[in-house]
Parts: C-alpha cells; sequence; structure tokens
C-alpha cells in the first residue's frame, strides 16, 4: 500500500467519535462526497469503507489484471444473483468492489454518457433540478481529459472528440491508450457501411448515434487504472477534517424521532475486524453510499423498509416505506463470440503464458502492451431486427403486446410512460453494443466470473455484447437476515418483462448483418466458429435467438434504482434532493437512486450524480 494515502483501520486512532458528515462507503459515491464535503475546513467528514485502503496495489492499478480481482474477498463481495426463472434458472454474479474506490477499482474504466433524454425523463419523474442542462456541468466536474496519441486518434477517426467539451480539471484521469488494433478501426467503419453514419458530436453531449470509441479512465502517463480514488489525493487524504476508516462494517444507522414526529439519524453502528460494535456520531448529516445492493441492506437493517420484511427479521419498524429495495434495474446482456482471422490479435492470446509474461514485462517496463486497457468500442443503436432498423409503428406494436403494466402501481406506470416515449424515439438507443476482445463462456446454472473469462475453447475468439438500455424488467435486493454481514437476496429478475426479450432478440439477429458485412467480416474466420456453436447457423429465426439470449445472458455489472429519487407516491425511496423520504438528514449518493437505468455504462453518471449532490448537501448546510 502506498504510505502517502493517509488512513486508519482502527477506530480507535480516530481522534473524535463526533463528525458534521459521517459517509458510508468508500466508492464512487462516497469518496465524491467526502472529498467536496471536507473542502470546507470548517466541516468535519468521517468516510467508513468495509474494504481496505489498497491503493498502489498492482492488481487493482495494472488494468489487464481486473479478471484477478472477481471472486476474492480482499477486493469483491462476490454477490450472485437468486436463480432467474425467466433465464432457464440461471444464477448470474455481479461482482461488486469491496476496497476503497469501490466497484471503480474492479470496472472496466469504460467511460460513457447516457443521452440527454435520460436526464430530462428523471425530471419527468417528478425531480426537480436533474434535466440534462442541470447534469451537464457535472458529467465534465468530475474528470480531466487528455487526447490520445495522433496513431490512436487516426486508427479509431476521433475527429468528433472535442476537447473543449470534455472536463478540463476533475480528478479522475480519462483517456485513449495506444491499445487499439484492426478491429477496432473496423468497427467504426462496418457501421457506416451498414448505413450508421454517426453524427460529428462527441458522446459528452447526450446525442451520439452509432459507432463511436469510449475513452477509460485510466491515467495517460503511467497507464495505471484511474478510479475513484483519484478523488483521495494525497493533499486530500492530509486534510485534517477528514478522516478515512477502512476495514470497517457499517451495520446501521441509529434513527431518533423527534418531539415534532421527524426523523433524524444521530450515530452509525459499525463492526470493526476486530469484531467490536461501536457507534459514531453524526452532528449534521448521514450519507449512505454502499452501492445498490449494500445501501438498501442498510436501510433496512435500520428499520426503513417493508414492514413484512422487517417484521419477519425482527427489526423494528421507523419508516414503513415498501418500496426499499425494489425498482431494481441492470443492464442485461447478450453475448455472442466469434473467431477471429489467423493474425489478428484477442486477450484470448494471453492464455500463452509466455505472451503473458511478456505483456507484464511491456506494462512494466514501458507502460505499454495489452495490459493497458480494454479496447473496447461501442455503438449506439435505436431497436433493429435482422433487417435493420425498426419503424415507430413496429415498435410501438412490440411494447404493447409485450409490456405488462401492473394496474396497482401508479409509479411503475409512470416509468413506463416515460419509458414507453424513449424506445419508439429512433433518436434514443435501445441497445448499447459493446466489442469485447476475448471470448466469454456462460453456463447453465452458476457461472462465476472466472468461468465467464477463462478461454475454453482453443481458437482466439472477441465478443459483441448487446446491453438492454432501458429494461422495462424490475427486481428487488433485500435482507436474508438481520445480520449485517448477511449477503442480501438479490433479484434483478431479468427478462419478467417479456419486451425485455424481444429487444434482445432482435438486436441478436443484427448482429448477423454486423458480422457479414466488410470490413469487420474480413477480420473474422471464415466461416467463423462461434459461441454458442449454434449461432453458426445466423439469427435468421427469431426464436433461435430467443433461446441465445436465454442461455448466454449476463450482467453489464450496472444494478440501479433501488433507492429510486421519487416523489413518495411514485413509490421514491428519496427526494429530489437525495434526503430518504421521512427523515431530516439521511441521504443516498450512489447508483441507487436513479430512477431509470440510463443509456450506457454508467460509472460517468454515478460521478456526475455524486458531484450534483455534493452541491445539493453544502446548499442544504450553509448554517
Ligand atoms: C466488474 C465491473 C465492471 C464494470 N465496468 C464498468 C465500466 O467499464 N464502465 C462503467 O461506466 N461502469 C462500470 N461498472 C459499474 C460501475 O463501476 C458502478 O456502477 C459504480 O462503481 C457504482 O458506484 P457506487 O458509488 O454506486 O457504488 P460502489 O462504487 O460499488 O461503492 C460502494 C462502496 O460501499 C462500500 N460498502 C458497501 N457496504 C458497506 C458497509 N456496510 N459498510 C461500509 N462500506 C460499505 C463498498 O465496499 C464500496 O466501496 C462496472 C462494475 C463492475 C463490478
Amino acid at each position: 500500500m502506498a504510505d502517502h494515502i493517509p488512513s486508519t483501520s482502527s477506530i480507535e486512532a480516530l481522534s473524535v467519535r463526533q463528525f458534521d458528515y459521517i459517509v458510508v462507503g468508500g466508492g464512487i459515491g462516497g469518496l465524491v462526497v467526502a472529498r467536496r464535503l471536507s473542502d470546507d475546513a470548517t466541516k468535519t467528514v468521517l468516510l467508513i469503507e468495509a474494504g481496505a485502503n489498497r491503493t498502489g496495489d498492482a492488481r487493482i492499478d495494472t488494468p489487464g489484471f481486473l479478471g484477478t480481482l472477481y471472486g476474492d474477498p480482499n477486493y469483491d463481495w462476490d454477490y450472485i444473483s437468486e436463480p432467474q426463472k425467466h433465464v432457464n434458472g440461471r444464477q448470474i454474479p455481479q461482482p461488486r468492489g469491496k476496497v476503497l474506490g469501490g466497484s471503480s477499482a474492479i470496472n472496466f474504466s469504460a467511460i460513457l454518457y447516457p443521452y440527454r433524454r435520460d436526464f430530462d425523463s428523471w425530471s419527468e419523474l417528478g425531480n426537480k433540478g436533474w434535466t440534462a442542462d442541470d447534469l451537464a456541468p457535472y458529467l465534465r466536474k468530475f474528470h480531466t481529459y487528455s487526447a490520445p496519441s495522433s496513431e490512436t486518434a487516426a486508427l479509431l477517426s476521433l475527429d468528433y472528440m472535442d476537447p473543449k467539451s470534455q472536463g478540463a480539471d476533475g480528478p479522475l484521469p480519462v483517456t485513449f491508450p495506444d491499445i487499439y488494433g484492426p478491429l477496432n478501426q473496423s468497427w467504426q467503419k462496418t457501421f457506416d457501411v451498414l448505413g450508421w453514419q454517426s453524427n460529428s458530436d462527441d458522446p459528452i453531449k447526450g446525442e451520439k448515434h452509432g459507432a463511436f470509441a469510449c475513452p477509460l479512465s485510466i491515467d495517460p502517463k503511467t497507464r495505471a487504472r484511474a478510479y475513484a480514488t483519484a478523488y483521495y489525493s494525497s493533499d486530500v487524504a492530509r486534510r485534517p477534517n477528514l478522516q478515512l476508516l477502512t476495514e470497517t462494517h457499517v451495520e446501521k444507522v441509529l434513527l431518533k424521532k423527534g418531539s415534532d414526529g421527524s426523523i433524524s439519524a444521530t450515530d452509525v453502528q459499525v463492526l470493526t475486524k476486530e469484531g467490536e460494535h461501536h457507534q459514531i456520531s453524526a452532528r449534521r448529516e448521514v450519507i449512505l453510499s454502499a452501492g445498490s445492493i449494500n445501501t438498501p441492506q442498510i436501510l433496512e437493517l435500520s428499520g426503513i423498509g417493508q414492514e413484512e420484511i422487517l417484521n419477519k427479521h425482527g427489526i423494528p419498524v421507523v419508516i414503513s416505506n415498501p418500496r426499499v429495495g425494489e425498482n431494481l434495474q441492470d443492464h442485461c446482456l447478450a453475448a455472442v463470440s466469434f473467431e477471429i482471422a489467423d493474425g489478428q490479435a484477442s486477450g484470448d492470446l494471453l492464455r500463452d503464458p509466455n505472451l503473458l509474461q511478456s505483456a507484464i514485462k511491456s506494462y512494466q517496463e514501458s507502460q505499454s502492451g495489452p495490459l493497458c486497457g480494454m479496447p473496447l468500442s461501442i455503438a449506439y443503436l435505436p431497436l433493429v431486427d435482422r433487417n435493420g432498423i425498426v419503424s415507430k409503428d413496429v415498435a410501438e406494436k412490440l411494447v404493447q403486446e409485450h409490456l405488462h403494466t401492473p394496474a396497482d402501481h401508479p409509479g411503475i406506470k409512470r416509468q413506463y410512460e416515460v419509458q414507453r416515449q424513449t424506445f419508439v424515439d429512433a433518436k434514443s438507443s435501445t441497445a448499447e453494443y459493446l466489442f469485447l476482445p476475448a471470448q466469454l463462456r456462460m453456463q447453465q446454472g452458476k457461472t462465476t466470473m472466472g468461468e465467464l473469462l477463462a478461454p475454453a475453447l482453443p481458437g482466439n475468439y472477441i465478443s459483441i455484447l448487446i446491453l438492454n438500455n432501458h429494461p422495462f424488467s424490475r427486481g428487488s435486493v433485500h435482507i436474508r437476515s438481520a445480520d449485517p454481514l448477511a449477503k442480501p437476496v438479490f433479484d434483478p429478475n431479468y427478462l419478467s418483462q417479456p419486451i425485455d426479450l424481444e429487444v434482445l432478440a432482435r438486436h441478436t439477429q443484427y448482429l448477423e448483418q454486423i458480422v457479414q458485412t466488410a470490413p469487420f467480416s474480413t477480420l473474422l474466420k471464415s466461416p467463423s466458429s462461434r459461441i454458442p456453436e449454434e449461432a453458426a447457423a445466423g439469427f435468421e429465426d427469431l426464436e433461435l435467438a430467443k433461446k441465445v439470449v436465454k442461455d448466454r445472458l449476463f450482467t453489464c455489472f450496472h444494478p440501479a434504482g433501488t433507492c429510486a429519487m421519487l416523489p413518495k407516491e411514485l413509490g421514491g425511496v428519496v427526494n429530489d434532493r437525495l434526503v430518504v423520504h421521512g427523515t431530516k438528514n439521511l441521504r443516498v449518493v450512489d447508483a441507487s437512486v436513479f430512477p431509470l437505468e440510463p443509456t450506457g455504462n454508467i460509472q460517468a453518471t454515478v460521478f456526475a450524480v455524486a458531484e450534483k449532490a455534493a452541491d445539493l448537501i453544502k446548499e442544504d448546510n450553509k448554517n
């Protein structure tokens, strides 16, 4: 561990036991908020993280080592879904970072931006101050963009990246490392041939269509992973008004009823790594940033949630709210792998120990080579099928036939009204296509991350993942027991709305056009062996596409929405200032507050939401 980052894992080392703000969870939400609140030297801040401070750990810092982190309890909470009823009973893992930096310490580093429309939808649901224009400055505030080398810019045709539109002085470094090759180059060209000439907009403007490349959160100089700990630079860590307590599990928030009936958060109860319970007091606010799975767990353990669940586990109900832990949305994906032509490179090559050793040497000695990051390519497309774009009428008919709106839930009904408008709009995107340079293997039953990523077949493959950008299915996460260390019941309920399967299957059909079109097709083996094998027949048959979607359904690791920001009557858990309904000073700042899943990979949105949240908290605590 680098010694310039002060933190403590011993509660005895804290100089005091009372702080203005206590922030729970040192992931994206928590680190952003802790840093910004401690800008004010007159306010004291305590950040508590269950995992360790592993700043400087080569396994985290080396982008290409990410596969070694999953399932290791020193880095990963290692969650797995309940058997998925609509996905052949399969269980799909959901890794979450258990370390300072949270899931940003174990993620794929892709920086994508949602559509403007996605934020406007949040606002349409009754959240004042959350339009695209409101969020635009925060999408720039969190990062500093460094332009790539001229070779990489030319290879990826990055003319659309406009440095003036990008963040110029935020903590997180973002760039395009020199890791891309002919497959990335041909991706863009192939989508152009298919008629998806993308506009010249920078993706950060929120209106990008067709194919593009996304920058990565990688330090442009050291080529090390850049993640939320960038907010905890050594000068910030030395602030006398900010303390970081690691390897300390927050069990619950202690809530007090005032004489006027209002509920305030007064303390948090923690469990130290030595197994001791302690309480630490908050003078102003407690901010939960434990992520979409652990934040609702902490709320329930504190007595805020569905009465039946709390009663079942013997937890006294302080605030009854049936929507805590509900409204879970995730970007589930369909994935097909294709064997590449001889002479082309993919990550599968690194199964050869000699090549791996030489990649490690290049990374360590000259910060170059395949371990510098994952060369991803992206496309945002509206609804398509095997023939190309689907008309608005057909899209409307599909949603009418395959979306079941619960009659007794005004909040979900309102969400679906907003989502349906996005769904049929050809200027929105129902799916993100993500090119990933490696084979992926999904199992029947349980699939672990190790099984997913280990190249099982001898050839070299790439995969194309299709993320359902705006899922209609809703799942849940709830406590399994009153034991704070017990993993919650995580049930994303994938494909429970049949429309989600219809969407993914149609996009899977369209894959055939992509892989049969030059120049991309020329870089694949012909005929190209595919995973799964039955995909070799192509996807003319919609039923086969549906089968492949179910057999290979996976997650892109973006659970959100479990403490949704919505008016109470629409099923909200927090209001539009991110304060938990029914409390005076308990807030949530992490991906769980998203009322609707936005387009694309979500870390940029989490950073932006947390930056805005910090301003809201400061504004509400001016005195
Ligand atoms: C494998 C993987 C790949 C991904 N790839 C990408 C990508 O390429 N691009 C992208 O945009 N997004 C990606 N994501 C998603 C992105 O990283 C997350 O959406 C984001 O980190 C969520 O931020 P958060 O603040 O909500 O939660 P987190 O970052 O998960 O932070 C929560 C923190 O709270 C801590 N915590 C939890 N419970 C407690 C407790 N009881 N007491 C104390 N501390 C607690 C956790 O240890 C953690 O540090 C990926 C995620 C994963 C897991």
